[in-house]
């Protein structure tokens, strides 16, 4: 018998960042949405704990327990009492450190299937824990949606979303490391005042409404400058995005992959061929949010 789950990227439409707290990490107002670009896991009853990959990033995975899949099955099992005995198999199509969620995505779903598998029968409450002691990103996984992130982005409030947004996202030829990125952003911090962080009420009402005109005037990433200082040529990434007609151009979270914000489908295939020909970056892919977080298949 095996157990498979469906999971979701995500692209932060907000992302409002603090000044460093002493344990080392950032308060956030993180706004995000699910998009459809997804992973899947795979989980086998096994001998031992095992993981395998599969996908075009699949060589930049790590295959031991410092996956975000392999903690989340031994989490759960340390909780019971178990030996975490599992076969994990990780079919990729998220990118690789690209900014989107992909091992926070894998960290949610194995921990959703190895609950089914197992019979654990953990409550939403204690899945949505442990997937906060997995990483900053992980609990949204699990939701999906759209949700505003406060703390270090893991508590979580489910946002209204009045209609689908279309989006673009264009691949970097490397990734970005998530803490180098806020440490540029502290860098770049040095000497100014940081203010609170809050989600902007505008935003709100445009996720809310549906109004793509709306959401565009609004999206922001703080984390954008320290990812233009550690990655340069994506600020022509996000020109070329813009020439084509996008709405908006951010980079996606700690990036490297830039987003592109449109007005509908067929915008979405218009801006996605500029891009594949611009020269500015790698991979291309259109997908639409919000989309359900984790599912059981
Ligand atoms: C950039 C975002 O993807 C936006 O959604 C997240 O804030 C990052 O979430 P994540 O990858 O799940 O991050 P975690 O695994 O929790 O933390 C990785 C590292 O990112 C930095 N980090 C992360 C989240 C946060 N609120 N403040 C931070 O400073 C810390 O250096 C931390 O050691
Ligand atoms: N299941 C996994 N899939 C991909 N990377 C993983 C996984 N587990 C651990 N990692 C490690 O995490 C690093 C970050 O990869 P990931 O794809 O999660 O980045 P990201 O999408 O930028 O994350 P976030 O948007 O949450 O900051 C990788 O370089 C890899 O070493």
């Amino acid at each position: 018998m095996s157990v498979t789950v469906r999971v979701p990227a995500k692209v932060n439409v907000q992302l409002a960042v603090g000044a460093a707290r002493p344990d080392g990490f950032h308060d956030l107002a993180n706004v995000f949405l699910a998009v459809g670009l997804y992973d899947e896991v795979t989980a086998t009853p096994a001998a031992e704990l095992r993981i395998t990959c599969e996908g075009p990033d699949a060589g930049q995975v790590p295959l031991d327990r410092t996956n975000l899949a392999a903690r989340a099955a031994i989490a759960l099992a340390g909780r019971r009492g178990i030996e975490p005995d599992v076969h994990l198999h990780i079919a990729k199509d998220i990118p690789v450190a690209g900014g989107m969620a992909g091992g926070s995505a894998d960290g949610a779903a194995a921990l959703l299937a190895c609950d089914t598998l197992w019979g654990t029968g953990a409550s939403r409450e204690e899945l949505l824990e442990i997937c906060a002691e997995l990483g900053s990103d992980v609990p949204f996984s699990l939701v999906g949606g759209a949700a505003l992130g406060v703390g270090r982005g893991e508590r979580l409030t489910e946002l209204e979303v009045g209609g689908a947004f279309h989006w673009v996202f264009a691949m970097a030829g490397r990734g970005l490391s998530t803490p180098a990125v806020f440490r540029e952003f502290d860098r770049l911090a040095e000497g100014r005042q940081i203010p609170e962080p809050v989600a902007s009420a505008d935003l709100l009402a445009a996720l809310a409404k549906g109004d793509a005109d709306a959401l565009a005037a609004t999206v922001s990433n703080d984390l954008q400058p320290a990812a233009l200082s550690l990655f340069p040529e994506l600020a022509d990434t996000l020109a070329a995005g813009r020439e084509a007609g996008a709405l908006a151009a951010l980079v996606s979270g700690s990036g490297p992959t830039t987003a592109f914000l449109v007005r509908d489908a067929g915008a979405a295939e218009k801006v996605a061929g500029a891009l594949r020909v611009s020269g500015t970056c790698g991979a291309v892919r259109t997908a639409a949010g919000p989309v359900t977080g984790a599912t059981v298949l």
